[in-house]
């Protein structure tokens, strides 16, 4: 098809239907939509969701008034903002308003506010971020508050994990406790700096959530870290270090980070920093985040004199370095920057999650981590001819469907499993239609219509066959029961983040609903918007490419690398390819709770995987 410009509005618009386009037969067939005649195809494309209109997000919250209870509207409302950052929020809260607060029995308004402002705050933003109203502040965030409620139930919870700590758990927690409770004596030198090293399942989280809540209990401020959002929602109350230290997306060699005077305060007030999933962190931000404290503690010694809990496995995921060597990679850990002589090294050895034959799964796994075995042959019981088959069986039960996932080190793997399995499925096929444009680098602007010349350089046509891991396909498909994934950090409180896998339980035009199967909330079921997602960022694209769509992927099958931080009962590993990456055979290994539990399918004729362990960042 000719590309034609956006300023041939018709023209335009009909050539976007006619790339969704059915059973047309004619003009008319091509105008209507769901049995409505539109006397122009530009009407027709926008009731088909194909165009962006100034009021797409009105549309998008008619149909959410439509469905959600005020609270979950809130929830809702927060999410949108987050997700889309729209440039009418005053407008939408003028016109939801009534229904964003109909639940409050007086001074509905302020209360609603007050409630998003919360919400927002949770995601380290406020209501004016985003030009809305300034609540009165009527009630305190919960997490925060030390009642004395709270620091009971701190209490009762932490002492409960505690107990249960095993000996390597013990001692470490010990000695981090001391080290923080006897802050104020001086008679001996105080570590502020710790790392705990433990591979795989051998209870760091759990070790986290001791120390955390019985920190709480003693009025400790703690604030749990990830470098990744779906790791940050396993911590309690847990955030990225993005949200916490307010990390630029550009991590500068020198200088600090620019703090306001809220995120200031907030830093200042916390006492212990937790931090796990280290070794995905670049050296820079570490060095950065150092750098920043002491400025902001006014304190010369390391972090400001913060005490800092890192925790990790450097056998798993290390720092995404584009286009890196080995050797460069190795460098970025924190491992090689001139803070890591100054944290105390402490490790955790007894694998927790194995279930049956623990020691010997936990012996075997280790010996892949640490790159003892070179060439890995995987044994006849656990080697597959068709994981699809092994994996997703027709009539699984969908309980069954949410405890398994195939792994594979590329999208494009990731991808062709997906359809497949979806297309197994019981069930009709949602297809979910977006609208596509092009924007060039460095023009910030919404409306596909104002940057024409890349409308012209990169036709609709090319731009719906690009599948950038940031971004859903183009033509998404879904099925009610299907597993999908999160590709935005939507809210990390409410435990959907980038990653977060999902299983769909009704489909609307312009609202996903889904239930949580990951992190504390899971079991809960969420709202997704339709929104505005786009490639910024990506300084491999010449253009900004813009999807409108639901910011979800099929997740039957996902990537090695997004696995990480999940355990599964079944987990079949899909090599067609050699491995390039550090340790991914472990991270893919080491997501399944018991070997039996594991299924390997490799390419036809091969029958083993090159193990690749960087060996200089593990010992
Ligand atoms: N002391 C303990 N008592 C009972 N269960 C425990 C204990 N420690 C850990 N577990 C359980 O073992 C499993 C693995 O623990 P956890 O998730 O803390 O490991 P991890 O080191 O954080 O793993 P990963 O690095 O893969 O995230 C979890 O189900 C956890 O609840």
């Amino acid at each position: 098809m000719t590309n034609v410009s956006p300023r041939d509005s018709e023209r335009f618009h009909l050539k976007l239907i006619l790339g969704h386009a059915t059973n047309a037969r004619s003009f008319i067939d091509l105008r209507t939509v769901n049995g409505k005649e539109w006397n122009t195809f530009s009407e027709a494309a926008v009731d088909m969701g194909l165009t962006a209109t100034n009021d797409e997000a009105f549309k998008i919250f008619d149909e959410a008034v439509s469905i959600l209870m005020p609270k979950r509207l809130r929830h809702f409302f927060v999410w949108y903002l987050i997700g889309e950052m729209p440039s009418n929020v005053i407008d939408l809260w003028n016109t939801y308003k009534k229904a964003l607060s109909e639940d409050f029995v007086d001074q509905h308004e302020n209360r609603a506010l007050c409630a998003i402002e919360h919400l927002l705050r949770a995601e380290a933003r406020s209501c004016a971020d985003f030009y809305l109203p300034i609540p009165e502040i009527i009630f305190e965030n919960e997490a925060d508050e030390i009642t004395v409620e709270n620091i009971e139930t701190f209490a009762k919870k932490g002492n409960e994990l505690v107990k249960q700590l095993n000996n390597d758990q013990k001692i470490i927690y010990t000695q981090i406790v001391d080290n923080i409770m006897d802050d104020k004596s001086t008679d001996r030198k105080r570590e502020k700096c710790f790392y705990i090293d433990g591979s795989g399942g051998t209870g760091k989280t759990f070790l986290y959530n001791a120390l955390y809540y019985m920190l709480k209990s003693e009025k400790k401020n703690v604030a749990c870290v990830a470098w990744t959002g779906i790791a940050a929602i396993l911590l309690p109350y847990g955030t990225t270090a993005h949200k916490t230290f307010g990390l630029p997306l550009t991590l500068q060699k020198e200088g600090t980070i620019f703090t306001n005077a809220t995120m200031k305060k907030k830093i200042q007030s916390i006492d212990v920093f937790i931090w796990d999933e280290c070794s995905m962190i670049p050296k820079i931000a570490l060095e950065l985040i150092d750098r920043t404290l002491k400025d902001i503690m006014e304190d010369a010694s390391p972090f400001g004199g913060k005490t800092i809990t890192l925790g990790g496995d450097f056998r798993q995921v290390l720092p995404i370095v584009k286009r890196g060597g080995k050797q460069q990679i190795i460098e970025e850990t924190i491992k090689y920057s001139t803070l890591w002589s100054i944290f105390e090294k402490l490790s955790l050895k007894k694998n927790m999650r194995a279930k049956e034959d623990a020691a010997k799964f936990s012996e075997w796994l280790l010996n892949i981590g640490n790159g003892e075995v070179e060439l890995f042959v995987p044994e006849k019981e656990i080697q597959s001819n068709n994981l699809i088959d092994d994996l997703y069986p027709r009539n699984l039960p969908l309980d069954e469907l949410t405890n398994r996932a195939i792994l594979a080190p590329l999208n494009v793997e990731v991808n062709q499993l997906n359809t497949e399995i979806l297309r197994r499925m019981d069930g009709s096929i949602f297809e979910s239609k977006n609208i596509d444009y092009a924007t060039l680098q460095g023009i910030d602007t919404a409306d596909a219509a104002l940057d024409e010349e890349a409308i012209l350089r990169y036709p609709m046509e090319y731009l719906n066959g690009l599948t950038p891991s940031s971004l859903p396909p183009h033509n998404l498909q879904l099925k009610v029961g299907a597993i999908v994934m999160s590709l935005r950090n939507l809210s990390i409180s409410d435990g959907l983040c980038n990653g977060t896998r999902l299983v769909v339980r009704e489909i609307h035009s312009r609202i996903l609903i889904g239930e949580l199967l990951i992190g504390e909330r899971k079991g809960q079921i969420v709202e997704i918007p339709r929104m505005k997602l786009d490639t910024r960022g990506d300084t491999d694209m010449p253009f900004i490419l813009h999807r409108r769509q639901f910011p979800v992927r099929l997740a039957f099958a996902i990537t090695i690398n997004k696995s990480q931080e999940q355990s599964f009962d079944h987990v079949g590993i899909f090599i067609d390819r050699p491995i390039f990456g550090h340790g991914q055979l472990y991270v893919a290994l080491s997501r399944c709770r018991s070997k039996k539990g594991i299924k390997i399918q490799l390419k036809k004729n091969e029958d083993a995987i090159k193990n690749i362990v960087y060996k200089e960042i593990i010992e």
